[in-house]
């Protein structure tokens, strides 16, 4: 296919194409797409995923075509959709298409603004007031990070999504956080075949009548979502948080005359809030806080900040959140050096020629962003990528940042949505973690890290242990 186009290709490997490693787990996705990027010095190359032709997009103006200024030519996702097989996914705002995708995109932005953000953040520093307790208890000892802030994002997204208390952070036990492990559980064979099918081979999913989520973990989630729903209705309640808003929006005549927003459409937003928010959020934090244990100058510097702050304000206000460059600039670091998804993904939509160039392409034909390769190993984006530096993101040097070569969130209209939701409850972690704490590396814990092979989001191997100093 590459080469009847004239498009530079990397040879396949029978069957499997350019993921023959991927598959056999001898390569982590985020080493195979930046290896990728770095093989071709062109705007694009071509690869295949198993037999599908994917065009890996380079160079940054065309990437802004893709994602941004041609957006409706390149709407949708490559994902699998089918509605019989698995409706909760083919109604959620990350596997709806077309019509569909705009209706919900568009009723749904309302809920993510940064006044409804405002409004949740009581919500958000109770449950890191509790994370701040749990890792009080582990003073003078280590703790492994990775699994206290999936048991934080659990708390928030619970309380923000289901209008529940969850209380992982409390109990050793709890119940929702077995569902969240189960929802995103990358050890299972079925689980990790359904997630690469509906991403890679959409086939799979009609012939394997294969579901994104787990549906026993999902079916839970729905029915805590219902019951909360009308005991909220029944007593009139209201908490702000995304129960009340999704609500909102059902009840609310003027966004409902051409999409009904029935009680599935709407538990199959909360669902997804759960599983997109959760291992997405808190591995963004146990990378940050493992950076921030390493690069002792930066953590220093960081709680110089946070106190100052808080001393200001006498609280973690909204406003002292949004003071605090230094807390930005690091997550945002963290955000470069571990863009959890490796690349973006989206599908032509009818034959599209790229402007300026000899290259038009076919209907359906999926387009590959290497965020991994753009974020790591272009010396004239990011020179030095492995270096944990704050300071490119600095008001000094934010500007010299060029255009589209920086998407952890992706970008344009299909960007992700929970983007302020996550760097606010990301913030107010590291606030809550940094005020009182000091935090080092245990010897049990690799440098450099050692990622997953067998799981596609950036995670590491094995467990993420710091030392924990009250101060
Ligand atoms: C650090 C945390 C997070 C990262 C790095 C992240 C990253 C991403 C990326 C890369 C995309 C695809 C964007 C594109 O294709 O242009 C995405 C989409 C999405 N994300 Fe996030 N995400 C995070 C947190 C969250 C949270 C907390 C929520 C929900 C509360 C969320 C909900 C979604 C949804 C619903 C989509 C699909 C949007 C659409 O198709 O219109 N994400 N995210």
């Amino acid at each position: 296919y590459w080469e009847s186009k004239n498009v530079p290709f990397e040879k396949p490997v029978f069957v499997f194409g350019s993921f023959y490693k991927i598959v056999t787990k001898q390569q982590h996705l985020f080493y195979r797409i930046r290896e990728i990027y770095n093989n071709f010095k062109t705007p694009y190359c071509g690869i295949y995923i198993f037999n599908r032709p994917n065009l890996v997009i380079r160079d940054p103006q065309l990437i802004k075509k893709v994602l941004v200024k041609d957006f409706d030519k390149f709407m949708n996702h490559p994902f699998a959709s089918n509605e019989k097989v698995d409706p909760l996914t083919y109604h959620s705002l990350l596997g709806s298409q077309d019509q569909v995708w705009k209706n919900l995109r568009g009723k749904l932005s309302p809920v993510f603004t940064s006044g409804k953000m405002k409004l949740m953040l009581p919500l958000m520093k109770e449950c890191a007031s509790d994370l701040a307790v749990c890792v009080e208890k582990h003073r003078g000892d280590k703790i492994e990070i990775r699994e206290i802030m999936k048991k934080y994002a659990v708390d928030i997204i619970s309380s923000c999504a289901f209008g529940i208390n969850s209380y992982c952070l409390k109990n050793d036990k709890s119940e929702i956080m077995e569902v969240a492990t189960k929802l995103a559980d990358f050890k299972s064979f079925v689980r990790n075949f359904s997630v690469f099918s509906f991403i890679f081979m959409p086939k799979f999913v009609d012939i394997f009548r294969l579901t994104f989520l787990d549906k026993s973990a999902s079916n839970y989630l729905i029915d805590v979502f219902n019951n909360t729903l009308r005991e909220r209705e029944k007593k009139g309640i209201l908490r702000n948080d995304l129960i009340d808003l999704l609500n909102n929006l059902k009840h609310n005549e003027a966004f409902n005359e051409n999409y009904k927003f029935d009680d599935l459409k709407m538990a199959a937003q909360a669902v997804q809030f759960f599983s997109a928010g959760n291992e997405t959020t808190s591995l963004t934090l146990a990378f940050t806080m493992y950076e921030l244990a390493i690069n002792k100058d930066v953590q220093y510097r960081l709680r110089q900040e946070v106190k100052e702050t808080f001393n200001k304000y006498g609280d973690f206000t909204y406003e002292a959140i949004q003071e605090m460059t230094y807390l930005d600039m690091v997550l945002n670091e963290t955000l470069r050096k571990y863009p959890l998804t490796s690349f973006l993904d989206r599908k032509c939509e009818n034959t599209y020629t790229f402007e300026d160039t000899e290259l038009t392409l076919d209907r359906n034909v999926s387009i590959l962003i290497p965020v991994a390769g753009l974020h790591h190993y272009d010396p004239e984006y990011f020179p030095d990528p492995e270096k944990f530096d704050p300071e490119r993101f600095s008001l000094e040097n934010r500007h010299k940042i060029v255009p589209y070569t920086f998407l952890p969130f992706g970008d344009g209209p299909r960007s992700c949505i929970g983007q302020r939701f996550a760097i606010l409850v990301g913030k107010v972690a590291l606030a809550y973690c940094l005020k009182d704490f000091a935090f080092d590396v245990a010897n049990n814990t690799k440098v450099p890290l050692e990622l997953d092979n067998g799981v596609a989001f950036i995670m590491n191997k094995g467990d993420l242990y710091l030392n924990v100093t009250k101060l």
